[in-house]
């Protein structure tokens, strides 16, 4: 079981308030210049990635009190409950076991003293098998030609991380056209639609409950728009297959067991595209690409269990963050993905992070008394610098951030990748240095301003610094490094969980919501109007019926 440790509580905790202290009459650039090795003591490399720490409010004092402060929290121990199927889940009764997702073939893994591994193979061996034979054509749809498109129909971890993926490892596209739906707008399954023929149309339904309101909504309006041309119930199982946990449910909606692909209630929903969940990824990129993706996961697992806490990359960031949000006061983390590729990466781990850490109540049950998981934003570059990045250079709010960047493009045009990486390390140098004041006079004058309108403007120039970025290096993006990539930020995820002694591994804040759609939804049905609720919810129901 994990421990209850307030994290506030520890000896570590209060040499980290006077490191902090002490660092802020301090700042990045100054420990730069005292330390020449500084680059070489706050980075690493895990594979093809290279990490760059750095660039943080950190020295050696307060990167040692933040490793002690992880193991007062008992944080080594927590890894191993995790990693050995404890059921660290404790309000929902679960192990968390997406790592053994990533086990290759054989690798033991015990569930309550029972082996998994083969069940978890068996899985895969039938993804890879179905993979195959669309991807070759021999799958055939009811008029017995080959499939063409795949529209992957989920919400939540059954999307977010899919359709993460399949854009970032779009360069090992196979010729399936693979379609997202997932709002409960119809507009969203209406336009994809438009673009697909149900002839050569495979659906997946993926919902490891396949209770989820928005995607059953989205599966039974794909299933009428398939059975108007097919006209033929036999027909579905050609073109629908479901990824799931919950049989009972695939087989009421129609789906043949035989083309259900089956998890675990030990898989999160935003920890599941390592499992049958990612059916969408074989068939985006071919099953052989979906395979490395996990062994790229599996290796960043290994490093976690196995690597000393100061040298472990998942460790560092998620002690980094908890430093910038406990002691810094940060209310926010970018994640700034140099690559366009990744565009979905920042909206992935919007939900990894805020489902997991978005979190009031402490293990034991109490109300926290200090800040936990941050918001997680971000956009890739160059994008973000023409949008928000004026806000982390001169805004008031201290925002961490994370510039993640391959040195080799998919996609070498003319200069244009060197273009790109300019912009990445020249934010990054200026996040740290900022401009003073002085220098800011000096520019003006050079550029043959008289002093008083220098003294006007210069103070809207001046750039403070002083602002935490890790830089995040990949060879190149590739399905094994996107793989630890991802997996590190999971882990991430966990550590800071663990620190701030929260479970990370349920989403009862996620619950409500549905539960109040429910209620609501018979009010919507009649034209009757609705007097149940504050006024402004009566207002608004009203108004809404009696326009619409
Ligand atoms: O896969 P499903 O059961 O349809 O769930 C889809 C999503 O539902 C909720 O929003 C949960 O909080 C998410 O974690 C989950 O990914």
């Amino acid at each position: 079981m994990l421990s209850t440790i307030n994290f506030t509580q520890t000896t570590a905790y209060q040499k980290l308030l006077s490191d902090k202290k002490r660092l802020e009459s301090s700042s990045i650039s100054a420990l730069f210049q005292t330390d020449s090795e500084r680059q070489k003591k706050y980075s690493l490399f895990f594979q093809d990635i290279f990490i760059d720490f750095s660039k943080n409010i950190l020295d050696a004092a307060t990167f040692n009190h933040l490793i002690e402060l992880a193991k007062e929290c008992q944080l080594e121990s927590a890894i191993q409950a995790q990693l050995q199927g404890e059921a660290i889940n404790q309000t929902e009764g679960r192990a968390v076991l997406h790592t053994a997702l990533r086990k290759p073939k054989g690798q033991s893994q015990l569930l309550n003293g029972v082996n998994i591994n083969a069940d978890i193979h068996q899985v895969r061996a039938h993804m890879k098998e179905f993979t195959e034979q669309v991807i070759s054509g021999a799958w055939k749809g009811y008029t017995n030609k080959s499939i063409t498109d795949v529209v992957n129909i989920g919400i939540g971890g059954s999307d977010l991380g899919p359709v993460m993926v399949t854009e970032a490892l779009k360069p090992y596209k196979t010729h399936l056209n693979v379609h997202f739906v997932s709002n409960v707008d119809g507009t969203h399954i209406a336009e994809t639609l438009k673009k697909v023929n149900p002839e050569t149309t495979l659906f997946l339904i993926a919902s490891k409950t396949f209770t989820t309101q928005e995607t059953m909504a989205n599966a039974f309006t794909a299933r009428d728009w398939f059975l108007k041309t097919a006209q033929d119930e036999s027909a579905v199982s050609k073109h629908f297959v479901a990824l799931s946990t919950n049989k009972a449910q695939v087989e009421k909606f129609g789906i043949d067991s035989a083309n259900m692909f089956a998890f675990w209630d030990w898989v999160g929903g935003r920890y599941s595209l390592w499992s049958a969940i990612g059916l969408s990824i074989c068939l985006s990129i071919g099953y052989d690409n979906f395979e490395s993706l996990l062994s790229g996961a599996h290796e960043m697992d290994l490093h976690l269990a196995s690597t000393p806490l100061e040298a472990n990359a998942p460790v560092i960031l998620a002690l980094l963050g908890i430093w910038y949000v406990n002691f810094w006061n940060s209310p926010t983390h970018a994640i700034l993905p140099y690559d366009q590729y990744m565009h979905r990466f920042a909206a992935y781990f919007q939900q990894g992070d805020m489902e997991s850490n978005g979190k009031t109540v402490d293990r034991t049950g109490k109300r926290v008394d200090y800040a936990t998981g941050p918001v997680i934003w971000g956009e890739p570059g160059t994008n973000g610098q023409h949008a928000f990045y004026q806000l982390i250079h001169q805004g008031t709010q201290m925002i961490p951030a994370d510039f993640i960047a391959p040195a080799k493009t998919h996609n070498p045009i003319g200069n244009h990748h060197t273009l790109l990486m300019s912009n990445f390390f020249a934010q990054t140098e200026a996040l740290m240095n900022g401009k003073s004041l002085e220098v800011v006079k000096t520019e003006l004058g050079k550029a043959g301003l008289d002093e008083s309108a220098i003294d006007k403007l210069a103070p809207f120039k001046v750039f403070e610094g002083n602002k935490p970025t890790n830089s995040i290096l990949a060879k190149e993006i590739n399905p094994a490094t996107l793989g630890a990539l991802i997996a590190m930020y999971e882990h991430k995820i966990f550590v800071q969980g663990v620190i701030w002694n929260i479970f990370s591994y349920d989403q009862w804040g996620v619950e409500l919501g549905k539960q109040l759609a429910n209620s609501i939804l018979p009010e919507l049905e009649n034209e009757d109007p609705v007097l149940s609720h504050d006024s402004s919810t009566n207002g608004l129901i009203n108004q809404f019926k009696a326009w619409r």
